[in-house]
């Protein structure tokens, strides 16, 4: 395969929407994988087939199969992997009641929600197969059921149990769910795929629903329903038609199947996109070779379609630049502002200059300090290490028991001019809009002691906001005083606990709940003040900061992903040995010698995933524990050319004045 082609047209993947419409309307119509790359409009291609096959625009079979899907009150599933991606198609198709858009957790329970009998039987088969598995496990072993195994086992017993007894199963696909019947996302999942597979009845149920089921980023699809689904879809007529939209070379989460494309059922259509329209020659091309790289220690095969850069976009600047991991994470920040500089210099993109570049780093704690909001975001995930970080999905409200911080005060905040003046009529709309006005007292001078109290209250908060010395405790304190807002009543106790924090486990040691939530509020209330507007912005994802598991979905002009495997501290993941700086473990050695996913198959999607979502530049940042040998393996990878990388100079680092 060449890596470098000189592209005829843009328009090559022209005629893929009508060859999709083509199976859809064949019959019996046929099941399709659709590869589709990065930045090939994947969606643009769904919305223009869904847009034919339910006539709204003309389409001779497709408005055939509208008028059959209308006349029998069917319509055609699409299947997202984010909330954000079901607006974001919703909004391009516009009102089709021809069509419906959820994720694959809302989608599953609309299909069993109610069907309590059939849950209940389906999470104790699930418990009884985990249940058998471990007792089988065990038994293979010299020492048999050992105490501790018996302690698993009879837990399941117990859980099996608990399962009988629940009459209501409840469950909110974009929320936790608590208290008795309660489910977690994947019983959901789990349940979903059991029944599909047990119960003829929600099969049926299916097919005449959605007769098509059309489902996009599929790599990353949990496989148990999948696998349900694409069982049903077989054989061809059987009355449900698959269409898989995905990339699996953007492969990220665990729950997809490791190698999509070969398990496609030889008779399935499949239609390629091959152009990119989102990036740049250089970084298209860059891409390419990424996911065509032999490396010691790969065994996920380079199948997938070459990508072809659109004819008008013949530019673009890819820069590596390689520094010494042993450097403090203060200096490597400073390092990484060197290299943006250096991209301004050779880009002339004022973006690098003005710091609006998107940094990828590989991990939450990475991006908050370079975000400048380290001591806030290690003080939310001591409160709720679940909740203090974005996930991805779109849903990120942090944790519950500082909603208050993250809202009311944000609002409040908003009030406060730069000189700390009050802008009452703004005040006025805040407090109305959380019913606070309404529980003013009725007796005119009770009503005017309470309005000069809540006065007082927020006349502190403006002085103590405009200085940034301030810390979170002291912004909080007047208001929490004059009772402006409703409070979580752990918030208000914590906040007059003046007792100082436990002090941090050791490693290995087991530390309650009680006393990590305490040194999380102490860790809080003493954070600088600025840091929890940058990090709500993290949170709601308008940072120019962002992990790079994400991004899914994204794209950004100019781009920088920070590799930084030391500071990062994971096993899963190491850029280092992509790039050479360090060798491959036995661990790595023995999973490639058995075919099993390695380290590098992993970083290999995960730096391809990162690497396009740029559109005009991309910076790659690598800190490296073995500089000379990561840099000797560089240039013989062939991915760069030599100018194309730069060691980082030993600090301090000096930048050239724009
Ligand atoms: N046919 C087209 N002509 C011109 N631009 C296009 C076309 N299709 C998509 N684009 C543009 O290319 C960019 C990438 O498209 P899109 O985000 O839909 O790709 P994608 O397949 O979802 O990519 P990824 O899987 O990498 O997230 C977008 O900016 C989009 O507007």
């Amino acid at each position: 395969m060449s890596t470098d082609l000189i592209l005829p047209s843009n328009d090559r993947d022209a005629g893929v929407v009508e060859e999709i419409c083509g199976y859809l309307t064949e019959d019996p119509p046929r099941s399709y994988f659709l590869f589709a790359g990065a930045g090939s409009g994947k969606t643009r291609t769904l919305v223009e087939v869904l847009r034919r096959m339910t006539g709204v625009v003309e389409h001779e079979k497709g408005g055939q199969l509208a008028l059959r899907l209308r006349m029998y009150g069917r319509s055609i599933r699409v299947i997202t992997y984010t909330k954000n991606a079901v607006a974001v198609i919703n909004g391009r198709l516009g009102d089709n009641s021809l069509v419906g858009v959820s994720t694959i957790h809302a989608f599953c329970w609309e299909l069993i929600s109610g069907f309590n009998d059939d849950i209940r039987a389906a999470l104790i088969a699930l418990k009884e197969i985990q249940f058998e598995k471990i007792r089988f496990e065990a038994l293979a072993k010299p020492r048999g059921i050992t105490p501790v195994k018996q302690r698993d086992l009879d837990e399941i017993t117990a859980e099996i149990e608990a399962i009988r007894s629940i009459a209501v199963f409840i469950y909110h696909p974009d929320r936790e769910s608590h208290g008795p019947g309660a489910l977690a996302h994947h019983n959901v999942l789990d349940a979903t795929a059991w029944l599909l597979n047990n119960r003829p009845t929600l099969r049926t149920i299916l097919k005449d629903r959605y007769p098509i089921v059309l489902i996009d980023e599929s790599q990353d699809t949990m496989k148990g329903v999948l696998d349900a689904l694409m069982g049903l879809a077989e054989p061809r007529g059987s009355g449900l038609t698959l269409g898989l939209l995905g990339d699996h070379r953007q492969r990220i989460y665990t729950d997809g199947h490791s190698d999509l494309p070969s398990r496609v059922p030889s008779n399935w259509a499949t239609p390629e996109l091959q152009m990119n329209h989102r990036s740049q020659q250089r970084i298209v091309t860059l891409i390419n070779r990424i996911w065509v790289a032999k490396l010691e220690g790969r065994t996920q095969p380079a199948n997938g379609v070459e990508q072809h850069w659109r004819t008008e976009k013949t530019g673009g600047l890819v820069r590596l630049f390689v520094g010494s991991t042993s450097l403090s994470s203060e200096n490597k920040v400073l390092g990484e502002r060197w290299c943006a500089d250096q991209m301004r210099v050779e880009s002339g993109s004022a973006a690098w200059n003005d710091g609006e570049h998107q940094v990828l780093a590989l991990e939450h704690k990475l991006v908050a300090m370079r975000g400048s909001f380290l001591d806030v975001y290690g003080a939310m995930a001591l409160l709720d290490p679940n909740a203090a970080a974005p996930s991805g999905s779109g849903e990120n409200k942090g944790p519950a028991v500082a909603k208050f911080l993250l809202n009311e005060l944000a609002e409040l905040e908003l009030c406060v001019g730069r000189d700390g003046y009050i802008d009452e009529f703004k005040l006025t709309e805040v407090l109305r809009r959380h019913g606070r006005l309404e529980i003013m007292p009725g007796d005119a001078v009770a009503r005017a002691s309470r309005v000069a109290e809540i006065l007082q209250g927020i006349r502190e908060f403006g002085v103590a906001c405009v200085n940034p010395a301030s810390t979170i405790g002291e912004i909080i304190a007047p208001v929490l005083t004059a009772k402006i807002f409703e409070i979580d009543h752990r918030l208000l106790e914590a906040h007059a606990d003046k007792s100082a924090p436990p002090t941090a486990p050791t490693r290995g040691q087991e530390e309650s709940k009680l006393d990590r939530m305490r040194r999380g509020w102490c860790a809080l209330f003493a954070s600088p003040w600025p840091q929890l507007q940058k990090y709500r912005n993290y949170l709601a994802g308008n940072s120019v900061l962002a992990t790079h598991q994400v991004v899914k979905g994204s794209e950004y002009p100019d781009v920088m992903v920070v590799m930084d495997d030391v500071s990062a501290g994971g096993f899963l993941i190491s850029y280092d040995k992509i790039f050479g700086g360090k060798d491959l473990s036995d661990t790595d050695k023995d999973n490639a010698g058995i075919g099993k996913e390695t380290t590098i198959d992993r970083t290999l999607r995960l730096l391809y995933v990162t690497c396009s979502r740029a559109r005009e530049t991309l910076a790659l940042v690598l800190w490296s524990s073995d500089t000379t040998a990561a840099l000797a393996r560089i240039q013989d990878s062939g991915w760069f050319s030599l100018d194309e990388v730069r060691e980082i100079p030993d600090p301090p680092f000096t930048t050239q004045t724009p």
